[in-house]
């Protein structure tokens, strides 16, 4: 066993995650520099270190010191005094400073500058207050040192220890005895998971109050990743149960003292499709509270206009003439319902004439002179409505000015609003609405109560606000029904556009998307122009068949590049599943070569030419247009989560990727930040929600009965402008187009509108 002590010259690598950190040190004794590595909790270039270990022989870089146990110390000698001090470890001090400081406090110094900071004043140049400056930074130093040592014995790492210290400083001891539950609540990156198991480690007892009330918010946590706003209680004390192994009878106390700590809110079911029994339903109170804020705004913009009809009939028949169009009953009835109502819903299926709908209201208002605001839940959807309607329109982020917090030109800074998406809010809100006249949303089924929520604040009374969307179509990532509780709930204009036009019903992919919605018949063996099964009874036949599809068939059938070829399939594990079909498909359709650089990171190989999709939102993140000879045209920030694009550069020197999207927009991602990309070859059928593709390949083969439903069939046909393409086996298919089973989602946005219409037509 060897001891060394001395200052830490160089830190030459350093696992932020986990501490496991390489350095030189400069051993007191003989000046010689030595290599040390081992796990340090805190400790920076210029801190003096003794550290115990066994030298160790590497092969490659050398004789080095593994560490086993170290500790840091306060310099003693003059010299390693004014070195520490001089440093850069303290700021405010240089080199010549700290000899002033150790030349007249000796050996004393360190005592100093924790016990009688304010003696430093007695140096030249050293105020009063820049005294006390100092004194602060060198217990904070300490202190944080003893607070990572702490930590990393309950196993935390680095990263999340300096988090944990810069959110409660010295309190941090206290609450990693007795609650670490509250770091779930308080600081990022930490869950119930993690909390549980500091709090095994502090020797909390497994049915201790902390605990159970954690695991109870934990569940309904999880609960909302899977699209819940409750759960019903016996469902919360069974999910509960099994997580924490505490018996369900000994949690209904905790739900009386949550409630008392607004942390949860328990409603009896008024109505039949909120279970009809005499369940409670559990809500953690931020859902409950988007719920009922969403249900009083929704009611408070249902308002009636008066503005007469022969007026409106006038006008409508104008822009008909001038577009050279006629509206069937229902199209008619919507554009009435959108100029004398504050808030309407339009829905109906794929070809049953939303579009020509929406375009013929905008002409409408644009006519009488009205701000129109046109928006839609994602960025391929917000480009599809532009290309539609010829009118911009944006995602609803954008609409409502997300902005970092801080930033924010409003000056409400609430940071509880649910407004705020990690480290960011909406800077449109009700003290900051949106200017216009009427706002129409695009694609309305991915909106979650979340996002709704966002947008109604930012919405004011007297802005006709216009819902768009099919009912049909896969539900919102996020939790929440929305505009399925908005329809049901029967308070509000609903206008259900149900005819298929001529044009539309001459496209096997509107009529079949229709017969599986419908739960009819679809003849398979039927030829189609644009909507075609091709059978293959292997998985690898069937991958096959998509690289011809989409290299010789698809791009002159379709007059498409092949990169806008779109395979989707339901899974993403398995023999058909996006991981695996990316793998086979970059290879054949991006194999290797000399000139395409490659780059690896957690387990994907990105090749240049490879198209890619970024998977969250990302609205730091900046791209520019360039001009044909490379010079910055336009920037901007955000890139988000479904958003397609090809890799153009790797530049292993830089550490960068480049990546194209639409509309020339390049983004260089750090290698550190591949993890927003995926491959894009093939994507999940949940992705390409709000998407359109000219031609879409699907593979069918049998998979999870959860997961191979109606819904998601109906979703994927939809996709797909000029052509469909089924592979597979003709009983998957059959047997999703069967599979009406949808996920039942809890959601009580529809009951909270009902309380609120009831309260109103027969108040107390
Ligand atoms: N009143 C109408 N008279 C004649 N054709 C119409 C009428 N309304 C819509 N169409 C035609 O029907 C087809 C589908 O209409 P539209 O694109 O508006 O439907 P959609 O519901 O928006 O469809 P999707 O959801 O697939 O985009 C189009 O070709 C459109 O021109």
């Amino acid at each position: 066993m060897a001891t060394i002590t001395g200052f830490i010259e160089k830190i030459k690598f350093r696992n932020e995650e986990n501490g496991y950190t390489i350095m030189t040190v400069t051993d007191q004794s003989d000046g010689d520099e030595v290599v040390m590595v081992g796990v340090l909790s805190y400790a920076a270039e210029g801190d003096m270190i003794q550290a115990s270990g066994h030298m160790t022989e590497h092969p490659v870089y050398g004789e080095q010191l593994q560490i086993e146990s170290y500790e840091l110390k306060n310099p003693e000698d003059a010299a390693s005094m004014e070195r520490y001090l001089g440093s850069g470890a303290i700021k405010g001090i240089g080199a010549a400073m700290a000899a002033r400081i150790v030349r007249r406090f000796k050996a004393d110094t360190f005592r100093i500058m924790e016990e009688e900071p304010e003696r430093l004043s007695e140096i030249k140049g050293i105020s009063e207050k820049m005294a006390m400056a100092i004194a602060e930074q060198v217990q904070d130093k300490k202190e944080m040192r003893q607070a990572m040592m702490f930590l990393q014995n309950y196993g935390i790492t680095l990263n999340l220890a300096a988090k944990i210290y810069q959110e409660y400083g010295p309190k941090l001891y206290g609450i990693i005895r007795e609650n670490p539950y509250r770091l779930a609540d308080d600081i990022p990156g930490v869950g119930f998971k993690m909390a549980d198991e500091i709090a095994q480690k502090s020797g909390i007892f497994t049915d201790s109050d902390y605990r159970v009330r954690a695991g109870i918010l934990y569940v309904l946590l999880q609960a909302s990743a899977n699209g819940h706003t409750y759960l019903p209680k016996s469902e919360l004390f069974r999910q509960a149960s099994e997580l924490l192994k505490v018996a369900p009878e000994t949690m209904d106390k905790h739900l009386m003292d949550m409630q008392i700590d607004r942390k949860l809110v328990v409603k009896m079911p008024v109505s039949s499709d909120e279970g009809g029994c005499s369940d409670p339903l559990v809500y953690s109170a931020h859902y409950y509270y988007l719920e009922l804020n969403a249900a009083r705004m929704l009611h408070d913009l249902n308002i009636r206009g008066d503005i007469p009809e022969t007026e409106i009939r006038d006008n409508l028949m104008k822009i008909q003439q001038k577009e050279n169009i006629h509206l069937d009953e229902l199209q008619e009835k919507a554009v009435f319902e959108a100029v004398n109502s504050g808030l309407l819903v339009i829905t109906g299926g794929p070809g049953t004439g939303k579009t020509t709908t929406i375009n013929t209201i905008i002409r409408y208002f644009e006519a009488e002179g009205m701000e129109i605001l046109l928006g839609a839940p994602t960025g391929r959807a917000a480009k599809r409505m532009t290309e539609a309607t010829g009118w911009e329109a944006r995602t609803i982020h954008r609409m409502l000015e997300l902005v970092p917090i801080g930033m924010a030109a409003s000056g409400n800074g609430s940071l509880s609003s649910s407004s705020s998406t990690a480290g960011m809010r909406f800077d449109r809100n009700e003290e900051n609405p949106l200017d216009a006249d009427v706002i129409i949303i695009d694609e309305m089924s991915m909106v979650d109560i979340s996002l709704m929520h966002s947008l109604l604040r930012a919405v004011n009374v007297g802005t006709r606000l216009i819902l768009v969307g099919d009912t049909d179509q896969l539900p919102s990532v996020g939790p929440g029904n929305v505009l399925k509780d908005i329809i049901n709930s029967g308070c509000f204009n609903v206008v259900k556009l149900t005819h298929i036009f001529r044009q539309a019903a001459q496209s096997d992919i509107i009529v079949n998307a229709h017969r599986i919605n419908e739960g009819e018949d679809v003849d398979l063996s039927r030829r189609s122009r644009d909507f075609l099964f091709i059978r293959r009874d292997h998985p690898d036949a069937v991958i096959s068949a998509a690289i011809t599809l989409i290299q010789k068939k698809l791009p002159g059938y379709v007059r498409a590049e092949p990169d806008e070829i779109q395979v989707m399939t339901p899974m993403r594990k398995g023999a058909l599943g996006v991981e695996r079909l990316n793998q086979i498909l970059q290879e054949h359709l991006n194999p290797p070569s000399p000139e395409k650089k490659e780059r690896e990171a957690g387990g994907i190989i990105y090749r240049t030419g490879d198209k890619v999709m970024q998977i969250r939102n990302n609205y730091q993140l900046e791209w520019e247009t360039r001009s044909s000879y490379g010079i910055p045209t336009d920037k901007g920030a955000g890139v988000f989560n479904g958003d397609m694009g090809i890799i153009r550069e790797i530049n292993e020197f830089a550490e960068i990727l480049t990546v194209e999207f639409d509309e020339g927009k390049m983004v260089e991602y750090s290698f550190k930040q591949l993890e927003e990309l995926e491959l894009a070859y093939a994507i999940t059928i949940h992705k390409s929600q709000g998407s359109e593709y000219p031609a879409v390949i699907i593979p069918m083969y049998s998979g999870p009965r959860m997961l191979m439903t109606r819904n998601l069939l109906y979703t994927a046909v939809t996709r797909a402008r000029s052509c469909v393409c089924l592979v597979g086996r003709p009983d998957a298919f059959y047997s999703m187009a069967s599979n009406s089973a949808e996920q039942e989602r809890c959601s009580g946005l529809k009951a909270r509108i009902e309380e609120i219409y009831k309260e109103v037509s027969c108040p107390e």
